[in-house]
């Protein structure tokens, strides 16, 4: 008997499985799940990356909520923000450039300016420099700081933005397109006390800082005509025991090295007419603004970033008489050198409360701490560029200090060069280091002037005769320079009066109450319409100590630069404020006009014979005469010769805000000066 064929075997042993309660549950893991498992971590290690890549855009498209200016932009951000530098939207030009307004960028979602410099000059490199310092610093509805910079290698650009201002600058509006809302009496002392507690923020901030250019071209209205103080390219931070500070270029030992490589970046990337592209295709990878400090802790930045603060050696710091090698009878010179080499290292003044931290060792550099109180963020500022600009722009003999080195000093050659690169960056504003080397030949101040001003006078006669037919007129019209023709009517109609004034030139006279001021040699920009001169103004003498008629005489004869010289200043700035003029000008009118051609001297004039109220502006809508005296006494008192006389910028606001008692006229412009007739007032005593 056959047995019955076997039943084919199952396919699927599946029925085991599938019986209730059946003895199989230690059965291999089941495979079915296997390309679940793997699909799912796939698909969490694409989440993975996909949160990865947001949170690296969102770093570079938006700088963390409590990061704070100076941003860095890139170039293309902005050229395209100012539709390529466009004429049309160009606000004005400046000393150092030209500039254009722009359209939001992130994250300065605002209307924006962006001052446009060329490398060319130190001078412009070291305010743009001065500009972002402030930047991260200030903080007022009264200030008006950089928000932001950049760079373009290739075309050796440097950029600063700022928030854009609708009204543009006082001077402008008061004296050139005479807005008709500060024809309004109110809206001037609004403007005035704005300005004044914009200085008194700054003085009031710990260190003090002194803005150093108080004027008119230097005060921005925003669409209200609120006044907001601009222009830090002067600015100083004051210490406690009177050390200026200077914000100085970064180090150029790793400038230089990191510039070469960018430049070999930029240029692989395009050469000749697209250079300015090459320079955008780098930057043009992010699109929006990083600070400086994201792109610094990022590592993003290919050399060191430092921006430094240098402060020089007080001439009593014990330091400073043994570390300066030029020491002498047991006081350390200032020279540039001692102060670059020694100061930094060991000379305990770091401590600037609340905005720098000392770095520790041999590191001298001073790094600027803005950060988010207690997080020590260290915020540094890219200046990678700056010093290899500086190394191919300056010719050897322009270095101060050359052949002098000192015989302590046992340095290496770069070490050497690097250092008389910094001297030379350092004696820009430090007149002073050179006063106390050379005491013995110190000119006066007024001597100094009247050459540089006769030289100056010279040159544009020249100029003139050249151009003959060419209108500059416009161009003339900065603050204070009077036109050749007016100078020299200026000089004829004083020869007539010479015999009371024999021993003084007109440039005298002409300096009468303005004594010992520099100039910055800048022009006002709405009304230029030509090629300007890299150099700037109609007379370019470069200073680092302010503008001419606003500079404090005790400053401009080459003192110490302090609060009060912004007090005087301000005075100044008042006077033109309510008079609706500037603070020189001279006109071809008739004689009764000419007496009033030095505002200052004119306003004592007025004060004396108690006439204040003539210095107003005739143009003035409701004027309040009190107000208006109360003002006028005000700027009296700031203009004050001597600055312990000055009020504090605190009183000054105090006086114009009425919280204080209105104040007296200073004494000597009592209608019978005291000093000029001591016996008679001794009399009147009795
Ligand atoms: N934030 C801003 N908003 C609007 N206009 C501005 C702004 N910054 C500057 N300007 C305008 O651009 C022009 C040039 O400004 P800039 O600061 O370069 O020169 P300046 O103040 O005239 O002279 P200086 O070189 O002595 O500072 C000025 O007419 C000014 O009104």
């Amino acid at each position: 008997m056959s047995s019955p064929p076997a039943p084919p075997s199952s396919p699927e042993p599946a029925p085991q499985r599938l019986l209730p309660g059946g003895g199989h549950h230690a059965a291999a893991p089941p495979r079915v799940f296997t390309p679940l498992v793997a699909s799912a971590a796939a698909f969490s290690c694409l989440l993975l990356l996909v949160v990865l890549f947001r949170k690296l855009t969102r770093k570079r498209t938006a700088p963390a909520e409590d990061s704070k200016p100076p941003y860095r932009f890139p170039y293309a951000a902005l050229r395209r923000s100012t539709g390529a530098f466009a004429a049309a939207n160009r606000l004005g030009q400046g000393g150092f450039g030209s500039v254009f307004s722009g359209a939001p960028l992130p994250p300065v979602n605002k209307p924006i300016a962006v001052k446009l410099m060329d490398s060319g000059s130190l001078q412009g490199e070291r305010e743009f420099q001065n500009e972002l310092f402030f930047g991260g610093i200030l903080n007022s509805p009264y200030t008006l700081p950089a928000l932001g910079f950049s760079f373009n290698k290739k075309r050796r650009r440097m950029l600063i933005v700022y928030e854009l201002m609708a009204n543009g600058n006082l001077q402008d509006a008061l004296l050139h397109r005479k807005c008709p809302e500060l024809m309004e009496w109110k809206k001037r002392v609004s403007v005035a006390v704005d300005i004044a507690k914009g200085i008194e923020y700054l003085h009031s901030l710990d260190p003090p800082i002194i803005h150093g250019d108080i004027k008119p071209s230097n005060v921005l209205l925003d669409q209200h005509f609120s006044a907001k103080i601009g222009d830090f390219g002067l600015a100083r931070l004051k210490s406690e025991n009177q050390c200026e500070i200077t914000v100085l270029e970064s180090d150029l030992g790793k400038a230089n090295g990191g510039s070469e490589a960018n430049k070999v970046e930029v240029e692989s990337n395009g050469a000749g007419a697209a250079a300015e592209d090459a320079g955008s295709v780098l930057e043009d990878t992010e699109s929006v603004a990083t600070t400086a400090v994201e792109e610094f802790n990022a590592g993003s930045v290919d050399q060191s970033p430092e921006s430094f603060v240098r402060i020089p050696i007080s001439e009593t710091s014990p330091e400073a008489v043994t570390a300066s090698p030029q020491t002498m009878g047991g006081l350390a010179t200032t020279s540039p050198e001692a102060n670059f080499d020694k100061s930094s290292v060991d000379s305990g003044k770091r401590s600037y409360k609340g905005m720098m931290k000392s770095v520790s060792g041999k590191d001298w550099w001073w790094k600027q701490d803005n950060g988010a109180p207690g997080t020590g963020v260290v915020k540094d500022y890219v200046m990678e560029w700056i010093g290899t600009e500086i190394k191919k722009e300056r010719p050897k003999s322009d270095w101060l200090g050359a052949g002098s080195s000192s015989k302590g000093t046992v340095a290496k050659p770069e070490k050497k060069k690097n250092k008389k690169r910094m001297e030379w960056w350092v004696s820009m504003d430090e007149e002073k280091n050179a006063k106390s080397t050379k005491k013995e030949k110190r000119r006066p101040a007024r001597e100094w002037w009247r050459e540089e001003y006769c030289e100056e006078l010279a040159r544009k006669k020249k100029k003139k005769k050249r151009q003959m037919g060419v209108s500059d007129d416009n161009c003339a019209e900065e603050d204070w320079w009077p036109r050749d023709e007016e100078v020299y009517a200026d000089r004829k109609k004083k020869s007539k009066s010479r015999s009371r004034r024999s021993s003084r030139s007109s440039v005298d006279w002409w300096l009468d109450g303005l004594s010992g001021e520099l100039w910055r040699g800048r022009r006002n920009s709405y009304d230029f319409s030509g090629e300007i001169p890299k150099s700037g103004g109609v007379s370019s003498t470069p200073s680092m100590r302010g503008t001419v008629c606003y500079i404090a005489p005790e400053y401009g004869g080459g003192g110490d630069l302090s609060e009060k010289c912004d007090v005087y200043s301000f005075g100044v700035l008042l006077l033109v404020l309510i008079a609706g003029r500037r603070p020189l000008q001279v006109t071809s009118s008739p004689m009764s006009e000419f007496q009033r051609a030095n505002l200052l001297s004119w306003a004592r004039h007025l004060a004396r014979s108690r006439k204040l109220v003539d210095l107003v502006d005739q143009s003035i809508q409701s004027l309040d005469r009190e107000q208006a005296l109360l003002c006028i006494t005000v700027a009296l008192l700031c203009l004050q010769k001597s600055p312990i006389r000055r009020p504090s910028m605190k009183e000054v606001v105090a006086m114009l805000t009425g919280v204080s008692e209105p104040p007296q006229l200073p004494s000597e412009l009592s209608p019978s000066p005291p000093s000029r007739f001591p016996f008679k007032s001794q009399r009147k005593l009795r």
